[in-house]
C-alpha cells in the first residue's frame, strides 16, 4: 500500500532558491521511519546529498558485476488548492485511486523503490549486483543541487553504471491514437530545452495620448508570430522513427502498413500526429509561452514588457539552430532575447541485443504486466534528472512502471494527478522483480514471444 504519509508531506520546489526545506527534512525523516530495514542493514550505506538529496548504495554480494541505478526525487511541482476533486497533499482515496501532488511525479518512486527493497530485505534477500538509488529533491526546478551532486559524488568515486532507470515514460493505454492495447515505452532519449527572455522598452506616459505601438503589443506581436510559426516538422529524424516502427504491428490494416513506411509516409503521419499536443511533441521542438509580464496601472503606458518561452527540442535538433529560427521569425530588433537556460537533447541510449538494461526492463516488463502487447524505445518529452549521469553511463532509460490512460498525462503537474492503489501494487512488485532480474550476469536468451523488441 502506498506510503499515504509522503504525499501529505507538501515538498514543493518553486524555484531553485525557493524550495520548501522544511517538509524535504520531514521527507527524509518519513522515509528513516517507514523503511528501518533499508536505513539499518550493514550493506546499504545511506547519505544526504546537497543538504536534502538521498543516496543509497547498495553493496552486491559479486563485486565483478558492474552497478546500476535507480533515480527518483521526492520534490513536487506547486498545486493550486482549485481545480481538484481533493486538496492536492490530503492523499485522499476515492474509488480505488489516491489523489495529489507527486502521485505520479514522482513519489510513486520514490516510495516505490524503497518499499520495493524493504520488503526484500524482509525477506533476507542480499543482491548480487551493487546498485545506488537517488532520490533528488530538486529536480522541479533544475536538479542542480540534488542529483547533479549525486552524480559529480560518483563520478569523483570512479563508479560506473551499467545502465540507470529514472522517470519519463510509462505504460501508455489508449494515448497514442490507432493503438488500442497498452504499449510500454522505455524513453532512451530526452528533448532538450531552451528558455528565453523576451523584453520590450518603450517610453512611458500617459495612456490618454499613446504611442502608436507600445511595448506590450510590440511583445505581443512577437510571441504570437511564434505561436503562429510552429517549429519545422523533424518526424522521422530521431528515435521516434524507432518508436513508431517497433509499434507498427499494433496498428490496424492499414495504419500498421503506412507505420513500417515511415521513409514514405512520415509527412502524412506527422501531420496527423501534431493535431494533438503530445503528438505533436513528438513531431518538432514545441513552442510554449509560460509568462507574460507588463503593466501596473490601467491609465499608464508601461515601460518594460517581458514574457519566457521555453522549447522543447526536438532529437534532430540543437539549441543554436532553434535560437536562430526564434530571431528569424521575432525579426524585430526592438525585442530583446536573452537566453535563461539551454541545453541540447540527451544522447540515444543503446537499444539492442546486447544493451543489458533493456533486456532486464523487457523481461520484467513481460513478467509484471503480460497484457502489454509492445515494448519500444521512446523519446522523454520533458527533462529528468538523469541528464546529469552523461558521465556515468551511456545507457539511460526513462521509464516509469505506471500504466497511463489518456487523461493520466495531462494530470502530470496539472489538477487530479491520482494513482491507482493496484498501479502503485504494481509499480512495487516490477521493482522487486528488477532488483532481483538485475542479478543476472548475463543477457538472457531472447525470449520468444510477440513482443516487440
Ligand atoms: C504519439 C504520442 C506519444 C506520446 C508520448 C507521451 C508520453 C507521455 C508519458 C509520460 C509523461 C512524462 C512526463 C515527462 C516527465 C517530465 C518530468 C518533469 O516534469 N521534468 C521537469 C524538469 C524541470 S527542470 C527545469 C520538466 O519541466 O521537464
Ligand atoms: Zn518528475
Ligand atoms: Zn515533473
Amino acid at each position: 500500500m502506498f506510503s499515504l504519509g509522503a504525499i501529505k508531506i507538501p515538498t514543493v520546489a518553486f524555484l531553485r532558491k525557493q524550495l520548501n526545506t522544511t517538509a524535504l527534512i520531514e521527507f527524509g525523516k518519513y522515509i528513516q521511519k517507514v523503511f528501518p530495514a533499508v536505513f539499518s542493514t550493514e550493506f546499504i550505506q545511506h547519505e544526504v546529498v546537497g543538504e536534502y538529496s538521498y543516496l543509497f548504495t547498495v553493496r552486491g554480494s559479486d563485486p565483478q558485476l558492474m552497478p546500476y541505478m535507480l533515480l527518483a526525487h521526492m520534490d513536487v511541482v506547486p498545486a493550486s488548492e482549485e481545480g481538484w476533486k481533493f486538496p492536492p497533499f490530503s492523499a485522499e482515496e476515492d474509488e480505488g485511486y489516491i489523489y495529489g501532488r507527486g502521485t505520479l511525479d514522482n513519489k510513486n518512486s520514490a516510495i516505490g523503490i524503497l518499499q520495493a527493497l524493504e520488503f526484500l530485505l524482509r525477506r533476507n534477500y542480499r543482491p548480487r549486483r551493487s546498485f545506488y538509488i537517488g532520490i533528488g529533491h530538486d529536480e522541479e526546478v533544475s536538479g542542480l543541487d540534488g542529483g547533479k551532486q549525486i552524480a559529480m559524488l560518483l563520478q569523483a568515486r570512479g563508479v560506473k553504471l551499467s545502465f540507470l532507470l529514472d522517470e519519463g515514460s510509462g505504460i501508455l493505454d489508449g494515448v497514442i491514437e490507432g493503438i488500442k492495447s497498452p504499449v510500454a515505452l522505455i524513453a532512451v532519449t530526452e528533448k532538450g530545452s531552451l528558455t528565453l527572455n523576451l523584453t520590450v522598452r518603450s517610453d512611458p506616459g500617459h495612456s490618454s495620448a499613446p504611442p502608436k505601438e507600445t511595448s506590450i503589443g510590440i511583445l505581443a506581436a512577437a510571441v504570437s508570430r511564434l505561436e503562429k510559426n510552429p517549429m519545422p516538422r523533424l518526424f522521422g529524424y530521431g528515435p521516434e522513427l524507432m518508436m513508431f516502427e517497433h509499434l507498427a504491428s499494433e496498428f490496424a490494416f492499414p495504419l500498421n502498413i503506412v507505420m513500417k513506411n515511415l521513409w514514405l509516409f512520415s509527412p502524412l503521419v506527422s501531420r496527423i500526429i501534431e493535431r494533438k499536443p503530445t503528438g505533436n511533441s513528438m513531431v518538432r521542438t514545441t513552442t510554449a509561452l509560460t509568462i507574460f509580464k507588463a503593466g501596473i496601472k490601467f491609465n499608464v503606458i508601461p515601460h518594460l514588457a517581458s514574457a519566457a518561452v521555453n522549447f522543447r527540442i526536438h532529437p534532430a535538433q540543437k539549441v543554436a539552430e532553434v535560437l536562430e529560427i526564434v530571431k528569424d521569425t521575432i525579426d524585430d530588433d526592438r525585442v530583446e532575447i536573452t537566453v535563461t537556460e539551454a541545453f541540447d537533447p540527451l544522447p540515444i541510449s543503446p537499444w539492442d541485443d546486447q544493451a543489458l538494461g533493456v533486456q532486464i526492463f523487457r523481461r520484467t516488463i513481460m513478467d509484471v504486466f503480460p497484457h502489454v502487447s509492445s515494448i519500444a524505445p521512446g523519446v522523454c518529452i520533458g527533462n529528468t534528472d538523469s541528464r546529469h549521469f552523461t558521465n556515468l553511463t551511456d545507457a539511460i532509460y526513462r521509464f516509469n512502471p505506471v500504466v497511463l490512460k489518456a487523461d493520466d498525462v495531462s494530470r502530470i503537474h496539472g489538477w487530479n494527478e491520482r494513482i491507482s492503489v493496484k498501479d502503485y501494487e504494481k509499480q512495487v512488485e516490477f521493482l522487486f522483480q528488477l532488483i532481483q532480474n538485475s542479478d543476472i550476469d548475463k543477457l538472457p536468451k531472447p525470449h520468444l514471444s510477440t513482443h516487440e523488441l
